[in-house]
């Protein structure tokens, strides 16, 4: 085991992330995998710093005139006095007659922020953020102009970095000293004023979800909802007036091997995605600055999966063994997600504050649904960014492989039908575009806001392969003819929606990522107060969110081989119903961080989904 330099309780002096400041910091605990220290801050900030970053009391000189502030806040005052002595510093008066030292006094702003700080663990969608959003917005082409435009009125690339780091308290008094002047001022101490948040806990109104009976409601009510839908599937006449069909005995519907398949099943893509192969990425900031790290190695998973598979089917390995036992496959998955959710919930009582998800409420019912802790990772094991894609997703596929083999098993055919091959490559494709274009996920609601909870562990593990599989499992028992006209439409009709789906989110995620990409320049764009740009043309100016859009045109297209009866056009009812609440979801975050430009957008682009309908 790796020695630690320092001890529990001992006080030393930890460096202020990013700045070159030590402060007085207590020791409270050690990760021995990570190699970090839990520290306070004597103003009762808990971070944690590498060992690098910490230094014994004693390596420091005690600052003459007891200016010896133990916490990044306590030490304003005295930080603002030490700067204007700063050796060779001209008066301000000549400094504000040139306008090179003006910008250079607009960088000494700058960096006064990033020490002048209040280092509280901090909600990003405070309501604080909203209050500064009320300043005029333009719109501009996203073109070179532009460019220096954002350059010149908000901070850098890697201060705005510091500025998620930290919560920039605006020091409206200590502005006032300064005696901001000039434009490009305000615009920094503006600029402080949009990145404050505040530890503000999710009142009751702002519950999303129906609030706590709500979760409470869904959580019950989806797996009891599951089971019904699959028990419906199996029987020869699904219609509703078939409804309820027989309900099995509980103890019918487990089986410790299924169970043991299952674990196996999950461990198999742990290992694929142990294996060091793959780019690394850095995620978005967190709220304390850190940007954890991702290796995008979905793909290879997905391939040494196939391969897996192929030899297993090639060895006679039975699997239908997964059709005949579908409904117990569903509750193991079931059993499994409600342990990890309960794990979920219990290491996420000793996660750091600043680890808490930006939608965690401190309800336990709500917080046990929409995840505590929003990042939950075993070392370097990222347990909703491994859940997200792995096991659920590449599993959908391996399912509906299994459907398509049941399908020609059972109905005693030669080959599967055109519409289980329509289905099966549909989904095919959408399952590899995700994984495909895996680093997109580091952008999506899932990862930045919601926890690793009950609803993302049901929705990835059980929801996503034992639902979206559901017209695969369909055909099986109620084989569908579809002519090949009918399938030439169906075809038109999702490759029109890859194209709407793939087109917004790889321009955006382009966007997101370089907003002066040349590739991008033709796009017109709405400034907002937080630094951070609106697409306003392109498919963004379309309608605002075109990707659902496009995701929705791809499940009607995946339901409509199975136009001969209501229960496949279950997965496009539940889809708009999910993508209409998600929209909403993202539109209240959104006017929390944009304010006025979000409404501008709105005005600009009044559809929301829907061209002239919604
Ligand atoms: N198959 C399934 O079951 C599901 C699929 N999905 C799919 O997942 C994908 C990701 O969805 P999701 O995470 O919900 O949301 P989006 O990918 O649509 O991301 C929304 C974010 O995009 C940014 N944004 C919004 N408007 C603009 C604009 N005009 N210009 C630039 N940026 C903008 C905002 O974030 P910011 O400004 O902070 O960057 C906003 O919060 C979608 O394609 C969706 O269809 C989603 C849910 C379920
Ligand atoms: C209440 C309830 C049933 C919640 C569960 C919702 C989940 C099923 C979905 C929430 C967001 C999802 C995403 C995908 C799958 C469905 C869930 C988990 C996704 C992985 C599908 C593939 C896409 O390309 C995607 C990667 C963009 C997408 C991300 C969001």
């Amino acid at each position: 085991m790796p020695s630690r330099k320092f001890a529990d309780g001992e006080v030393v002096r930890g460096r202020w992330p990013g700045s070159s400041l030590y402060y007085e910091v207590e020791i409270l605990s050690h990760d021995s995998t990570s190699q970090l220290y839990t520290v306070k801050y004597k103003d009762g900030t808990e971070l944690e710093l590498k060992e690098n970053d910490i230094k014994p009391l004693t390596s420091f000189r005690q600052r003459k005139g007891g200016s010896t502030s133990s916490s990044p806040s306590r030490r304003r005052g005295s930080r603002s006095r030490s700067r204007s002595r700063s050796p060779g510093r001209p008066p301000k008066s000549a400094r504000r007659s040139a306008s090179a030292s003006h910008q250079a006094d607009i960088k000494e702003a700058r960096r006064e922020v990033e020490v002048k700080l209040t280092p509280l663990i901090l909600k990003p969608f405070g309501n604080s953020i909203s209050r500064y959003n009320g300043e005029p917005e333009h719109i501009e082409r996203n073109d070179a102009p532009h460019k220096n435009t954002q350059e010149k009125f908000s901070l850098s690339q890697e201060s705005s970095y510091i500025a998620t780091q930290y919560s920039l308290r605006p020091r409206r008094e200590e502005v006032k000293l300064k005696e901001i002047d000039s434009k490009e001022e305000k615009y920094v101490a503006k600029e402080l004023a949009v990145r404050t948040f505040e530890v503000t806990p999710i009142r009751a109104k702002d519950l999303e979800f129906g609030g706590v009976p709500g979760v409470f409601l869904i959580m019950f009510g989806l797996p009891v909802f599951l089971f019904l839908l699959l028990l419906m599937c199996k029987q020869k006449d699904p219609s509703l007036l078939n409804f309820p069909p027989p309900l099995p005995a509980l103890y019918e519907l487990w089986e410790t091997r299924v169970f043991g398949v299952y674990l196996l099943w999950f461990l198999i893509q742990v290992l694929f995605y142990l294996l060091p192969i793959g780019k690394v990425v850095e995620g978005t900031p967190l709220i304390d600055g850190r940007r954890l790290k991702y290796r995008l190695n979905g793909f290879y998973a997905f391939i040494l999966t196939s391969a897996v598979i192929g030899t297993s089917l090639f060895q006679g390995v039975e699997f239908h063994y997964v059709y005949s036992h579908f409904l117990q496959f569903a509750l193991a998955a079931t059993v499994f997600c409600v342990v990890l959710s309960v794990y979920l919930y219990m290491r996420s009582l000793k996660a750091p504050r600043n680890d808490l998800s930006p939608a965690s409420s401190g309800n336990a019912v709500y917080d046990f649904f929409i995840g505590r802790e929003l990042n939950p990772r075993i070392g370097t094991f990222d347990l909703k960014y491994f859940c997200e894609l792995r096991p659920g997703l590449i599993g959908w596929v391996v399912i509906n492989l299994v459907m398509l083999l049941a399908e020609m098993k059972i109905q005693d055919r030669a080959v599967p039908s055109l519409a289980m091959i329509l289905v099966n490559s549909f989904q095919l494709l959408y399952v590899v575009d995700a994984l495909w274009n895996e680093e997109a996920l580091l952008t999506t609601m899932d990862i930045i806001h919601d926890g690793f909870g009950f609803m993302l562990a049901f929705g990835d593990l059980v929801w996503v392969p034992f639902i979206y599989s559901f017209q695969a499992f369909y055909l099986v028992s109620h084989p569908n003819e579809v002519s090949w006209p009918m399938a030439s439409l169906i075809i038109v009709l999702k490759l029109c929606g890859y194209v709407i789906f793939r087109g917004a989110n790889s321009q955006k995620n382009a966007f997101r990522k370089n907003p002066s990409d040349p590739k991008l320049a033709h796009l017109k764009t709405i400034h907002t107060s937080t630094g951070k740009n609106l697409l306003v043309s392109g498919w963004w100016g379309f309608v605002r969110h075109p990707n659902y859009l496009g995701d929705l045109i791809m499940a009607l297209a995946w339901s409509l081989p199975c136009f001969n009866h209501i229960l496949p056009y279950f997965y496009i009812i539940y889809f708009t119903m999910l993508l209409v609440h998600r929209e909403a979801r993202d539109e209240y975050h959104c006017k929390k961080k944009y304010g006025v430009a979000w409404e501008k957008y709105c005005q600009r682009v009044p559809y929301r989904i829907f061209p002239y309908i919604y």
